[in-house]
C-alpha cells in the first residue's frame, strides 16, 4: 500500500495552472523524485503535500487517510516530516537542545506521568540518537548559530526526524551545499530512505540517480515522463523537455 498517495491535484494562481492532474504514489521504502526546470511547480506541488497550499482540486492520502483538508500541524502530528521550507533552527540553542525540543514537541502530554529530570534524560536520550543518524554528535554542545551552512541543513533533517516522521518531504536538500557536504546528506538519506520513504525535490542529478527508486518528470504543472532514473535518462519527453537538449547534454545528460 502506498504511504504517500496524491490524487489527481490541481491548483491554479489566477489564470495561471501550476499543477494539472497530478496523481502519483510512494510505497514503503521508496524515494519518489521529483525533477522539471525552474517554474515547473515542484515546489507548489509539495505545498499542498505539505498543507502550506490547498489544491483546487484531487486529493492527498497519508497511510490511506485523506489529509487534503488537514492543516500543517494536524498532518505533521499525522506522520508527514518535512524540511528545509521554514528553517526550525533556533540560532540561541545547542544543536542537541533543537533536536530534544522537537523530541519534546512531538512527546507532547505523554511526557507528563515523568519526573521533568527523567523526562529531560529521554529527551536527550532521543536527541543523542538523532545526531548519530545525521553525524553531528560530535557537534551537540555547538550553538546552531555557529554552524556552516550544511550543517544547519543537516540540523534541519534532525529536527524533522525528532518528530519521528513515517513520510518525508524534501524540497532541495542540497541547495546550496558543497560537494563534500552534498555527498554527506546523500549518505545520510540514502541510510534512511529503506525506513522513511520520501518526496525528494533536488535539482542535484547525482543524488537523485544515487536516492530516487522512482523519478516524476514536471514540466508546466503536468507530468510528462515517469520511471526509474535509467528510464526517464532514456525517455525523449524528458529530455526533450527537462533536458531541453535533444539528447546530448543538460544536467541528466551530466549525470549519465
Ligand atoms: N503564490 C503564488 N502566486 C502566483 N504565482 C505563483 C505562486 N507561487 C508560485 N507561483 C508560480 O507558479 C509557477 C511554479 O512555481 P514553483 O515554485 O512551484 O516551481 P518550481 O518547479 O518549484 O521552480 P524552481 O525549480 O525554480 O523552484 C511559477 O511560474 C511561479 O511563478
Amino acid at each position: 500500500m502506498s504511504v504517500l498517495e496524491i490524487r489527481n491535484l490541481s491548483k491554479s494562481f489566477g489564470a495561471v495552472q501550476v499543477s494539472r492532474d497530478i496523481s502519483l504514489s510512494v510505497a514503503a521504502r521508496q524515494c519518489h523524485a521529483l525533477i522539471g526546470p525552474n517554474g515547473a511547480g515542484k515546489t507548489t506541488l509539495i505545498h499542498q503535500v505539505s498543507g502550506v497550499l490547498r489544491p483546487d482540486a484531487g486529493r492527498v492520502l497519508l497511510d490511506g487517510r485523506d489529509i487534503t483538508a488537514d492543516p500543517i500541524w494536524r498532518r505533521a502530528r499525522a506522520g508527514l516530516g518535512r524540511t528545509f521550507q521554514i528553517t526550525s533552527v533556533l540560532p540561541s540553542f545547542s544543536v542537541r537542545e533543537n533536536v530534544a525540543l522537537a523530541a519534546q514537541a512531538k512527546a507532547g502530554s505523554s511526557m507528563r506521568f515523568f519526573a521533568p529530570a527523567a523526562a529531560e534524560a529521554g529527551l536527550n536520550r532521543c536527541a543523542d540518537s538523532v545526531l548519530e543518524r545525521i553525524r553531528m554528535a560530535d557537534r551537540a554542545g555547538v550553538l546552531a548559530a555557529d554552524l556552516s551552512h550544511g550543517e544547519r541543513r543537516l540540523l534541519e533533517l534532525g529536527i524533522a526526524l525528532a518528530g519521528a516522521p513515517k513520510f518525508l518531504l524534501l524540497d532541495e536538500p542540497m541547495a546550496g551545499l558543497g560537494r563534500a557536504e552534498s555527498l554527506r546528506l546523500g549518505d545520510i538519506l540514502e541510510e534512511l530512505r529503506r525506513e522513511i520513504p520520501m518526496l525528494l525535490v533536488e535539482h542535484d542529478m547525482d543524488a537523485i540517480f544515487r536516492l530516487a527508486d522512482t523519478v516524476s518528470v514536471l514540466v508546466e504543472g503536468r507530468v510528462v515522463a515517469r520511471g526509474t532514473p535509467d528510464q526517464v535518462r532514456a525517455d525523449p519527453a524528458a529530455r526533450a523537455a527537462y533536458l531541453g537538449d535533444g539528447g546530448s547534454g543538460g544536467a541528466a545528460g551530466g549525470a549519465a
